[in-house]
């Protein structure tokens, strides 16, 4: 069996096991957040025409070759082209169309002249200098190409990407479908938040907290009723579970207590066991298996420890799975603002607070670290790894931190 093993072979482990999830198509405000399974080229030119970026007069550029200050060249205004309304005439010398900003250039025209260097009546326009050909005009195919990649497979759909679909004409866009990710706490001594507290007994909070790091990391989070510390009925769940869920998380029973049953369901159930315990603090004892092309990891029952060890192994298969090429989080450089002195043969995730101020970033640690431990992940949003026997660290020292959050500033 594969165990004790260090945090990168768990990893990569799990990752190697994934695919994204199957293509789905979805409209164009409903694929926010999804991530484009297929390259996009425009069908069209942007703009479709060339067009007018102000609001003055179309005019011939030749026209304006004499004008000056002093004596400025007058033209004739045949007729008005607001936007969306093209000008039919052909525009002959010395005259001029009155035209809005987004209008389509009228034939004949070369130059369009603002308002504001303009004298004007309803019937006449004089300009007071000189202009080159083609000034003031957007051209047909300036900012998009007919036939131009605009968008890449793999490329995550935020708004800007939405405004780019819609604005050559595409209302579907096929995206990979999000991981659905089943979460089953174990253990006799919980009881579902809304019910009442006997001796010995504990709210089940894993479950929600999981619940809100899955949906943050962009997949569709299903609670399953707790199961008690029992063989067959866990191992029942978790069968019946992976016929429809993508990824199964357990939390509790992973360790080596007589009641810790989830790691033997895994292995009954699975085609391909992974691994049980990693080299870190917390979360040691995290098990994995996989079953078709589902992954059943099991976290460790300890509050901080699921937090933690969701975030180092469970977001990026997520993320793999939602079709992100992106999976592991920012990385950066902050000035540590509190001691940190133990010094243990182990590798180690501490929770940590990040936050920037005038060009720094700093990092601040809570108090507890102890896994058991939930009240200390208040504001938690970054993670400090320190490798076995690194430190002491003190405070003033640069580290490194990885954020839980902003992976979409990665580069
Ligand atoms: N003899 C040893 N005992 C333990 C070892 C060890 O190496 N030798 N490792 C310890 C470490 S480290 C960890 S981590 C835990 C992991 O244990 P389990 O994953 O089996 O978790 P449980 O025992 O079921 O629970 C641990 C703790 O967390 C509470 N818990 C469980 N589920 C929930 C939930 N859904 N919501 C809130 N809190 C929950 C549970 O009541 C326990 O207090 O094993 C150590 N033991
Ligand atoms: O490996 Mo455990 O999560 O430290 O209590």
């Amino acid at each position: 069996m594969n165990t004790n093993i260090q945090i990168k072979s768990a990893l990569e482990m799990l990752i190697t096991e994934v695919k994204p999830k199957s293509p789905v198509s979805l409209n164009l405000v409903d694929a926010l957040g999804y991530v484009l399974a297929e390259d996009i080229f425009s069908p069209l030119n942007i703009p479709p025409f060339d067009r007018s970026p102000l609001d003055g007069f179309a005019l011939r550029a030749c026209d304006t070759l004499n004008a000056t200050k002093e004596q400025p060249t007058t033209f004739k205004v045949i007729d008005f082209a607001p936007a969306g309304k093209p000008s039919t005439k052909i525009l002959g010398p010395y005259q001029a169309i009155r035209i809005m900003t987004g209008a389509k250039i009228p034939d004949g025209a070369d130059l369009i002249v603002p308002f504001e260097e303009t004298e004007f009546t309803e019937e006449w326009v004089k300009v007071f200098k000189t202009y080159k050909s083609n000034s003031n005009i957007t051209f047909k195919g300036e900012d998009i190409k007919k036939g131009q990649r605009v968008l890449v497979k793999g490329d995550l759909i935020n708004p800007p990407e939405i405004g780019i679909l819609a604005s050559i004409g595409k209302n579907e866009v096929l995206v990979y479908d999000r991981p659905k990710v089943a979460i089953l706490s174990t253990g006799d001594e919980l009881v579902d938040v809304n019910q009442p507290l006997e001796e010995g007994k504990i709210p089940n909070s894993n479950s929600y907290t999981i619940a809100a790091l899955v949906k943050r990391a962009g997949g569709i989070p299903y609670i399953l009723p707790h199961c008690p510390d029992h063989l067959e009925k866990i191992t029942k769940e978790i069968s019946s579970t992976l016929k429809w869920a993508d990824i199964l998380v357990t939390t509790g029973g992973v360790s080596v207590g007589d009641k810790d049953y989830v790691m033997e369901a895994f292995q009954r159930i699975c085609d391909k066991f992974l691994f049980w315990k990693v080299k870190m603090k917390p979360g040691t004892p995290i098990t994995a298996a996989k079953y078709k092309d589902k992954l059943m990891i099991g976290l460790s029952g300890n509050p901080a420890a699921a937090f933690i060890t969701f975030e180092i192994f469970v977001k990026p298969i997520i993320k793999k799975f939602r079709g992100l090429e992106k999976i592991y989080p920012l990385e950066l450089e902050s000035t540590l603002l509190s001691n940190f002195t133990k010094v243990r043969n182990q590798n180690r995730f501490v929770r940590a607070i990040t936050y920037y101020d005038s060009g720094n970033f700093y990092t601040k640690l809570p108090d507890s670290h102890s896994s058991g431990v939930i009240s200390s992940l208040t504001k938690v949003n970054s993670l400090f790894f320190i490798p076995a026997g690194a430190g002491p660290f003190t405070e003033g020292q640069k580290i490194k931190v990885q954020l839980l959050e902003g992976e979409d500033l990665l580069p």
